[in-house]
């Protein structure tokens, strides 16, 4: 059992959000860290921005493209996960990337790197089960858990994916794009009973869960719950304030209630 399962198993370990790292600005992104560690999230994504983030909506594309603007690398993101673990930075920061920039790195170099860096897990969400092996491989030789994807439509591959997974499954609640979603599918949570039932580490449900009402509905058919472009899409409408050392608190502060929101009991 990694300290990642073991966590995500307690009750109160549930809430798992997804920010954008460099989003407005590396700086401003150790902050919002900081805050969603003082707000008692389970563990953290931290997204590296790339080019083509197919799998994401427009919320996350729009972070991606204003956090490499910023000329935000992997490197930069390993760099800030390392500052955050030197000053003693606890909550678990699951490294969240496409495949490319791991290619291009070295995937035995990423992990290695990662985990010295002080990074909890990986999350590639481009790369399919039966692609993953190497990786797999890598990270199980290095006790870095390389976190699986399950969707809807992974049916009967759910128990060869989740066989050996480690750290945590993220089932994915929705066919499509992350982005906030009113409704979901009337099947949602038999298909998370069923991953769970299944599974021999903690789950997590994420895409599309944007409200507390959202985070009560599927709290008990998973042991966490994503939310990033809701997060993403808040860190976006407060970004001149949080660039602005004046108002820099205030919309912490902002970002601190919308949090609360989320995890309202
Ligand atoms: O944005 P949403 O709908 O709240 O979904 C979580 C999602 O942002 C995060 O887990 C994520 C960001 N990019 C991804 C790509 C694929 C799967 C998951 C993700």
């Amino acid at each position: 059992m990694t300290a990642l399962d073991v966590r995500l198993r307690q009750a109160e370990q549930y809430f798992i959000p997804f920010i954008m790292a460099g989003d407005p600005s590396l700086e401003v992104t150790k902050r919002i860290l900081r805050l969603l560690q003082e707000e008692g999230a389970a563990a953290i994504e931290l997204g590296v921005p790339f080019s083509d983030p197919m799998a994401d909506g427009p919320v996350i594309q729009a972070a991606s493209e204003r956090a490499l603007e910023n000329g935000v690398t992997l490197q930069d993101v390993l760099r800030l996960g390392e500052e955050l673990h030197a000053e003693g930075f606890h909550t678990p920061l699951i490294l969240f990337t496409y495949f490319n920039p791991v290619l291009h790195y070295g995937l035995e170099a990423l992990v290695e790197d990662a985990k010295a860096s002080g990074f909890a897990g990986l999350i590639v969400p481009d790369l399919p089960h039966e692609e993953s092996v190497p990786l797999r491989r890598i990270g199980n030789r290095c006790a870095f858990p390389i976190i699986p994807l399950v969707t809807p439509t992974s049916k009967e591959r759910i128990k060869q994916i989740v066989a050996d997974a480690k750290g945590f499954v993220y089932c994915v609640s929705s066919l499509g794009t992350t982005g906030m979603r009113q409704y979901f599918a009337d099947d949602v949570e038999a298909f998370l009973d069923t991953v769970r039932a299944a599974s021999p580490v903690p789950t997590a449900v994420g895409f599309g869960i944007s409200t507390g009402a959202h985070v009560r509905r599927f709290r008990r058919h998973a042991d966490a719950v994503v939310v990033g472009s809701a997060l993403v899409g808040k860190i976006e409408e407060c970004r001149s304030d949080l660039l602005d050392p004046n108002r820099i608190d205030h919309a912490l502060a902002s970002l601190t209630r919308f949090v609360r929101q989320l995890k309202s009991e």
